[in-house]
């Protein structure tokens, strides 16, 4: 018999969300309670890579792609040493996954990480009510199996807002990344969560990363290059949570930019943006999944790309705009599908940093999804080059970065420049 099949029957399991609405369903991983913000993930595969990027930790993941476990899991795909999330909704959960790579059942990963999930839920329906009425406050449990019980104490739970989630994902201990294949850089990347997808992606392009604790003070950054000398470069990672609460690591990039070359993906793009001291709103269900369309501006590329974030800068609050450098668009427009419409790359002026340029917009809603620092080495995007799982369009901005540590400021349209296509 097959070791990874399992013939017990699962428990009885309740999800209530903060609007009342309860559904039924079954215990797919631990059995308890979870307690969290509700979010969808519309990703068609790499469920494993989902559960285990710690920029979930105090969210509760729906999977829209109706089967989920049926290639089971392996310790190559995991993000992080562990699962961070608080709990996950799933249609169905394969009892009898197949691959030839596989180490496990997702069922057993949930279990051991200790995490509630519930299957059997009518996920098409929780997503559209969580699209048309926002992320929001919610729980899973296989004890207190009453509705009425459940979305009261749901009602009571905190808000994902008021905690700082950074330091629960972040390593306490410096450690170091060899570089894959010649070392050609050494950089320091602030883990708020790191997923081991962007480390890989820095070392594919020759840094050797020294990782470091979210709070660590610029001064030290500053002296972890070779010799005790400057990085060549600083890297700020995803990670989760509201980004106003993770004030450190703002206060260090803002010290920080200016001084070496700077990279930032998702949490650490709207903490670079903070360092700036932009305005970060939070989107109504957020960007979950691996097939978010995003304009390159400056190349008018279109890149296919997968995202996991709720939060999002708004990118006037940068500063006003430089109509010469920014198409003839005199006003700040609300509207970024017009920039995207006429292919205009705007640039705002911002009081710290200067000229700001508007790089990347995602074209299902028009958010900004990437800037680039005109008069200071720095750049940053709201979605994940690294995929992890989804597609690899957005892989040159690793080698973008390493342009930018060898004094290439026009670093960002590499792949038009250099002839590649996708
Ligand atoms: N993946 C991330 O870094 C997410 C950033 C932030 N926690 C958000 O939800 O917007």
């Amino acid at each position: 018999m097959n070791p990874l099949v399992s013939r017990e029957r699962p428990a009885e399991a309740l999800l209530a969300l903060e609007d009342g609405t309860v559904y039924r369903g079954r215990s797919a991983g631990a059995g308890g309670e979870a307690f969290g913000e509700i979010v969808f993930n519309t990703s068609m595969a790499g469920y494993q890579e989902i559960v285990s990027d710690p920029s979930y930790a105090g969210q509760i993941v729906t999977l829209t792609y109706p089967q989920v476990g049926n290639y089971g899991v392996s310790a190559a795909a995991m993000q992080s040493g562990g699962l961070a999330l608080s709990g996950l909704v799933v249609r169905d959960m394969c009892r009898e996954p197949s691959n030839w790579q596989i180490e496990g059942s997702l069922t057993d990963l949930l279990r051991k990480g200790g995490v509630v999930a519930i299957e059997g839920v009518d996920t098409r329906a929780l997503t559209l009510r969580i699209r048309s009425a926002g992320a929001m406050r919610a729980a899973i449990s296989t004890e207190d199996l009453d509705p009425r019980s459940l979305v009261a104490r749901v009602c009571k739970a905190p808000g994902i807002s008021s905690h700082n989630f950074v330091p629960d994902v972040s390593t306490a201990q410096e450690y170091v990344v060899p570089a894959a294949g010649e070392r050609r850089f050494r950089v320091v990347a602030y883990d708020c969560g790191e997923k081991r997808g962007i480390a890989d992606g820095l070392a594919a392009v020759g840094c050797e990363t020294v990782v470091v604790p979210w709070d660590t003070p610029a001064r030290r950054v500053l002296a972890l290059g070779q010799d005790g000398a400057a990085p060549d470069g600083v890297f700020f990672s995803n990670g989760p949570g509201d980004p106003t609460q993770v004030e450190a690591t703002a206060q260090a990039a803002r010290e920080l930019m200016g001084k070496v070359p700077v990279f930032g993906i998702c949490l650490g793009n709207q903490l670079m943006a903070l360092a700036a001291g932009a305005t970060i709103e939070k989107l109504p269900f957020g960007h979950h999944g691996g097939n978010e369309p995003v304009m390159n501006l400056l190349t008018g590329r279109v890149e296919i790309t997968a995202q996991n974030h709720n939060y999002g800068l708004v990118f006037e609050s940068l500063g006003s705009i430089v109509p010469e450098e920014s198409g003839g668009f005199a006003e700040h427009e609300r509207d970024l599908r017009a920039w995207s419409e006429r292919h205009v790359a705007p640039v705002v002026m911002n009081e710290r940093f200067g000229r700001v340029r508007l790089t990347h917009v995602n074209l299902n809603d028009g958010t900004p999804e990437g800037v680039q620092f005109l008069d200071v080495p720095a750049f940053s995007v709201q979605y994940h080059p690294e995929a992890c799982p989804g597609p690899h369009d957005s892989a040159y901005l690793f080698t973008s970065f390493a342009r930018l540590m060898a004094g290439d400021l026009d670093c960002l349209d590499i792949d038009v420049r250099e002839g590649r296509r996708f």
